[in-house]
């Protein structure tokens, strides 16, 4: 069986991988597993953070790791959050400050457009020259307050309108399957054949 680092200290994020990755029989593995600490995301694009991730990672722990670095971007903010969304409303972190930060920010918006984000690099060791990189968007709209128990982060306020619920209401394997980073994850593993671990 194959081993991969996930080079996340997100528990949301963790969850989907496993779910996403196991039953293709690789091992996931958190970064935490190995002691790797919080990597610095100095950066102001997706990819750089991912890859500055990755990297860390790999670089800690000796072994091919995958960094996902993501986001919701939303029209009527400019894109805003974007890049900073797991610091939207500053530290500590908090998903539900976020929320009430996102919330407050679109009252009174009526352009309710926005989307989910994510890159996903792999690097096969620290100084890899040839990183594997995907990317995966969601279209949706931000609702004007939360609905549903699942999934992390923003998904109770992203509805889906294709299926009339909100991230948060998605059984977990559909979420996985049209999400940003199942759709990133599906190019990747394309990739992947081409160059395989
Ligand atoms: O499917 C998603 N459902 C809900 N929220 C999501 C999703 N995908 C990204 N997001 C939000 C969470 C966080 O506010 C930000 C990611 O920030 P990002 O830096 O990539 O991740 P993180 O700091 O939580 O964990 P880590 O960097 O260790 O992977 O976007
Ligand atoms: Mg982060």
């Amino acid at each position: 069986m194959k081993t991969l680092v996930i080079a996340s200290g997100n528990a949301g994020k963790l969850r989907e991988f496993n779910q996403l990755l196991a039953p293709l029989g690789i091992d996931v593995r958190p970064q935490a597993e190995f002691n790797v600490p919080e990597a610095e995301e100095p950066h102001i694009t997706f990819v750089e953070n991912a890859l500055a991730k990755a990297r860390h990672a790999s670089r800690i722990t000796g072994q091919p790791a995958l960094a996902d670095d993501s986001g919701i971007c939303v029209d009527a903010l400019g894109g805003a959050p974007g890049v900073f969304s797991a610091r939207f409303a500053g530290e500590p972190r908090s998903d539900a400050r976020n929320n009430e930060k996102l919330l407050a920010d679109m009252q009174g918006q009526t352009n309710r457009a926005a989307h989910y984000y994510c890159v996903l690099v792999l690097v096969r060791h620290a100084d890899d020259p040839q990183p594997i990189i995907a990317e995966g968007a969601w279209h949706g709209e931000i609702l004007s307050e939360p609905r549903g128990e699942g999934g992390f982060g923003y998904d109770p306020l992203v509805l889906d309108p294709s299926q009339g619920k909100t991230v948060a209401e998605l059984p977990h394997d559909i979420k996985n399957r049209i999400s940003h980073r199942g759709k990133a994850m599906a190019a990747l593993l394309e990739k992947l054949k081409l160059y395989p671990l």
